[in-house]
């Protein structure tokens, strides 16, 4: 008898475009959610979106809550959920980038509430993602987490933030071509279970964004229209997988490594994107696609380099030997690359 089942949790309300945070309450009231909403931001985009949220919930009489995070930690989810029993909050809504949206994602998960993801900028793929990413001494944890039940992004605000933040949510995806070869060989060798429909939609995401790259430009809104839309592709995938395998292989090792060793000095996109064009050079040499990804990211001025990323040589090498240390996730770092390797692929593709 067959018994296999699975359970995909995907958002009922995808809201893209033009002035729709002017529309969340009523996406909100949409999803059928009432009582009293939590705001979760960080402070710049407390001040570009959620102090319009908070007012447009209180102009309906709902009497709302915001609380301001400023790092994606279990202790910050703790603040919040802290926060939520206080105002007795029945649902949450996380506003800004990728750790707010975190925050929010994973406090209401343990609350076993609804949770409402409004991104203010197009600089990760966790926008939709059944996922929570937190790192904690020397591990990085990928926690399972409802996925929002409605996105509100709107691209008036994304294409007025800062430019760096759109190229790292495009390197984000272009991250997922080795992501999807990573967990091809994890499948392959370790008999880790890959799923083909999330495989190929992650990459097809990654390569619809390269074929559209001419076309994502700074300030223009057609491009966050088009980034934000492979950025919700991209976080389908990870719901479809259960895991985030299909956008988070050796390069995000390699810039979860780098969060410790280097902490603060580039976007996580910008740092994946660098591991993308190392991991290429591992997966199939110095013939290999990685020239292609360094293209791609070039064209979408995402950094390529260890001094674009402001970062030293000698970072990025024990970022990239001590990778495989970090979670246990079989990619083709396999069980780690000497200092010697590290520096020839690091050499060879420029990046340092
Ligand atoms: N769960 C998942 O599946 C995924 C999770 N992630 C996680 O997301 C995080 C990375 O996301 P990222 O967005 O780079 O991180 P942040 O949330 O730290 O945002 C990056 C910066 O952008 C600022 N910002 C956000 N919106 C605007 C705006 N409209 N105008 C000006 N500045 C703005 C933030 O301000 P401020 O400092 O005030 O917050 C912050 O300084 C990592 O923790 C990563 O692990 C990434 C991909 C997938
Ligand atoms: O950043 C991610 C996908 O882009 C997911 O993060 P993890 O590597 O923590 O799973
Ligand atoms: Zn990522």
């Amino acid at each position: 008898m067959f018994e296999k089942s699975k359970w995909i949790s995907l958002p009922r309300n995808v809201v893209l475009g033009h002035d729709v945070l002017s529309q969340t309450r009523e996406v909100v009231a949409d999803t059928h959610l009432t009582g009293t909403p939590l705001v979760v931001t960080s402070a710049t985009p407390k001040a570009v979106a959620a102090d319009r949220i908070v007012a447009q919930f209180e102009d309906a009489g709902d009497d709302p809550a915001l609380v301001v995070v400023d790092e994606a930690s279990f202790d910050a989810v703790e603040d919040v959920l802290a926060t939520a029993r206080e105002v007795d909050a029945d649902f949450l809504v996380g506003v800004g980038g990728g750790k707010p949206i975190d925050i929010a994602k994973m406090a209401s998960d343990h609350l076993g509430s609804a949770f409402v993801s409004v991104p203010t900028a197009a600089s990760h793929d966790g926008i939709v993602s059944g996922r929570g990413s937190v790192p904690e001494g020397d591990t990085r944890h990928s926690v399972a987490a409802a996925p929002p039940v409605a996105v509100v992004a709107d691209t008036e605000i994304i294409a007025d933030a800062p430019w760096d933040l759109t190229t790292a949510g495009c390197a984000d995806i272009i991250s997922n071509y080795t992501a999807v070869k990573d967990w091809r060989l994890a499948n392959r060798l370790q008999n880790v279970p890959y799923s083909e429909y999330a495989g190929a939609l992650s990459q097809m995401t990654a390569e619809m964004l390269v074929d559209n790259a001419d076309s994502i430009k700074p300030e223009l809104e057609e491009s966050a229209w088009v980034v934000v839309k492979a950025l919700v592709s991209s976080g389908v995938a990870m719901s479809i997988a259960g895991s985030s395998r299909p956008a988070s292989g050796s390069e995000h090792l390699f810039s979860h490594q780098l969060d410790r060793i280097a902490p603060g000095k580039a976007l996580h996109g910008h740092q994946v994107g660098v591991g993308s064009i190392l991991a290429e050079y591992l997966h199939s040499g110095e013939q290999g696609e990685w020239r292609a990804v360094k293209q791609a990211l070039e064209s979408l001025d995402a950094p390529t380099t260890a001094d674009e990323l402001g970062v030293t040589e000698d970072e990025v090498l024990e970022a990239l030997t001590s990778a495989h240390e970090i979670r246990d996730r079989y990619t083709i770092l396999g069980s780690g690359i000497s200092e010697p390797a590290a520096r020839e692929v690091a050499r060879t593709t420029g990046v340092i």
